[in-house]
């Protein structure tokens, strides 16, 4: 189970110039082009193999020609094409192209038919990608991946895929499928959702020695456990089932009941104290077999019970009496997820969406859920549209909406009504089946009962779903196959195991460093204070664990340590 513990920042274009603009003075296109060389040197399948390179028009070419340099100076029998006009370059991809010629090399004007590659290395075109990618360079891009596929050959992209739109992650005409993407100074949001994992491959991050955060403030960020972890508290003994929360959901019309066992299943296995279940069809069971903990109820009784969190929506239709059940939710204050069918009678009904916008002037909590048609519902739109731009289509339900926002679907988006947004990297097609997004509802309305904030609440539950899918799969259990009931103990296993504080912050970590070189017990203790977020009160106590004590989800190297308040902190360096 190796699931992100540090969340890391993300940068659109825009933002990226910033940081271009910043650090001009820095040969940035020399480093980016090292860096692809000493990747692609090692993802190449023979030493001095034959490398196809292909340049575009702008500063993404150039990086290509800098890296092509650098693999013909090592040995490598380099055939760079370049589509364009030289004396069109910008000035950094010219110099670059400048430096290639001077030291032998040559660019080409077509793919020679000749050598069996071992490896294509994609310069076509990074964030400056503008429209779709057609004509001959939709041409280089089909001809690129054909013989990827051919040679069995690595195919790797630099900063992004040609054609992916490193923003939003959506296509733009043809697209390399590279099987790597070395992506330089920081992330991409495109590269981590939607179309993006499915054509970058395995990512690859190359800071060019920037330290990215310090020129420029980061558009989004993925989820890390960091993110949440300070709410990751372990439980304190003299505690009983009523301080871990009373969490309800709603839902369960007829023929639909099995999708709020799903979701209350999976709020008990989150550490709920009590879950209880209202079911709408008046057939339903009064029991679940399987989990007999569950607390089965009528609709009305559980809206009169006192609950900590509730979810509405699972299998829920959309009858007149839903509807009023909705209604009568939103006016209580407790923290409120609305999914499924909860969603697609907020879209249809504008009392709903009221009650649902007067529950922030309340100051209540209201997360919504949606997979990308019930966002578009939502969002008077349609699935495409919402595709094609997913962090705007969330960011815009939670704005339209007051209310947290999840967007789900490959790389799961996170937006809050502030304008902060995260990117889940978490996950698996394997979840593409009936009943996952219950047992989110469920791992989600958990939590909430327990106390999380709704936003770390949000970001745990997507985060650990993902990574219970993960687990899943690699155990053997899918992908194809995997039900939806199946991922809820590998949730319960991902939460246990997640470290329970907060990562260091990378301003602590030169100093951390330092200090160890220096193998002052003091001055560690104080850089880790610093690093410590929330900062620990009892830090002059802390004392190191053995290094037996890591974690078992990690894979980096781990210096454990512990605080005397119980909190631990786990640092990798
Ligand atoms: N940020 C940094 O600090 C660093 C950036 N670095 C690198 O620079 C890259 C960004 O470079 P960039 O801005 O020059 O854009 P890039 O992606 O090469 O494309 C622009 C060119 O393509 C053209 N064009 C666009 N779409 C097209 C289409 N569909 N079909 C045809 N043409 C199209 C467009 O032409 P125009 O639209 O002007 O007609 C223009 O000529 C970045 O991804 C990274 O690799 C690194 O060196 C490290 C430091
Ligand atoms: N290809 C995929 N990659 C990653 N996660 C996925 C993928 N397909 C579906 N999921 C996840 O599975 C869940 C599906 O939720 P939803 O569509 O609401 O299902 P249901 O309504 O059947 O319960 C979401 O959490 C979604 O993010
Ligand atoms: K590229």
């Amino acid at each position: 189970m190796t699931t992100p513990i540090r969340s890391e920042p993300l940068y659109r274009a825009a933002d990226l110039r910033r940081i271009e603009a910043a650090a001009a003075a820095q040969p940035l296109m020399q480093r980016a082009g090292e860096a692809a060389a000493d990747l692609a040197t090692s993802l190449s399948r023979f030493e001095g193999g034959a490398v196809l390179i292909l340049a575009g028009p702008g500063n993404n070419g150039g990086d290509a020609f800098v890296a092509a340099r650098h693999l013909r100076q090592r040995g490598f029998a380099v055939s760079v094409v370049f589509l364009g006009e030289i004396s069109r370059l910008p000035e950094d991809a010219a110099a670059a192209y400048r430096d290639f010629d001077d030291d032998g090399g040559s660019a080409l004007e077509a793919i020679p038919s000749g050598p069996r590659w071992s490896l294509i290395v994609d310069g076509l075109f990074g964030i400056g990608l503008q429209r779709p990618v057609s004509g001959p360079f939709a041409a280089m891009v089909t001809a690129a991946n054909a013989l990827a596929l051919r040679h069995h050959c690595p195919l790797l992209a630099l900063d992004c895929p040609s054609g992916l739109d490193a923003d939003t992650g959506r296509r733009c005409g043809e697209t390399i499928r590279a099987s790597h993407t070395i992506t330089f100074i920081a992330g991409k949001p495109g590269l981590f959702t939607g179309d993006g994992p499915e054509y970058c491959g395995s990512i690859t991050h190359a800071a060019l020695d920037l330290h990215a955060e310090r020129l420029a403030p980061p558009s989004a960020r993925t989820i890390g456990s960091d993110l949440f972890a300070a709410w990751l508290r372990p439980r304190a003994k003299n505690t009983h089932k009523g301080s871990f929360g009373n969490a309800g959901v709603l839902g369960g019309a007829s023929s639909m009941v099995g999708a709020v066992f799903l979701a209350g299943r999976a709020a008990l296995k989150l550490g709920s104290g009590r879950v209880y279940l209202g079911l709408i069809d008046a057939r339903a069971p009064a029991l679940d077999p399987l989990q007999p903990e569950l607390m089965l109820r009528r609709p009305e009784a559980l809206l009169a019970t006192a609950l900590s969190a509730l979810a509405c929506g699972p299998g829920m239709g959309g009858s007149d009496e839903a509807c009023e059940l909705l209604l009568r939710a939103c006016a209580l204050e407790l923290p409120l997820l609305l999914d499924a069918d909860a969603l697609n009678m907020l879209a249809r009904e504008a009392r709903l969406q009221e009650a649902v916008r007067a529950r922030a002037h309340r100051g209540a909590v209201t997360l919504l859920t949606p997979h990308p048609t019930e966002a578009a519902r939502l969002l008077a739109g349609d699935t495409a549209q919402v595709q094609a731009d997913r962090a705007g289509a969330a960011l815009e339900l939670a704005s339209r909406y007051r209310a947290l926002a999840v967007l789900k679907g490959c790389g799961t988006i996170v937006a809050a009504p502030d304008g902060r947004w995260f990117v889940n990297t978490t996950g698996h097609p394997a979840l593409a089946t009936a009943g996952t997004g219950d047992v989110l509802s469920g791992m989600i309305v958990a939590l909430l009962a327990q106390g999380w904030p709704g936003l770390e609440a949000l970001l745990a539950a997507v985060h650990l779903h993902g990574a219970a899918a993960e687990e899943r799969v690699a155990s053997g259990c899918g992908p194809v196959g995997l039900t939806a009931g199946e991922i809820i103990d590998s949730a319960r296993l991902c939460l246990n195991h997640c470290p329970p504080v907060s990562q260091p912050l990378d301003c602590a970590w030169p100093l951390a460093r330092r200090a160890r070189l220096l193998r002052s017990a003091w001055l560690v203790r104080v850089a880790r204070r610093f690093a410590c977020t929330p900062p620990c009160s009892s830090w002059p106590r802390c004392s190191f664990l053995p290094r037996s004590t890591r974690p078992p989800n990690t894979s980096a190297p781990i210096s454990p340590y512990r605080c005397s308040s119980g909190r631990a902190t786990w640092c990798t360096w």
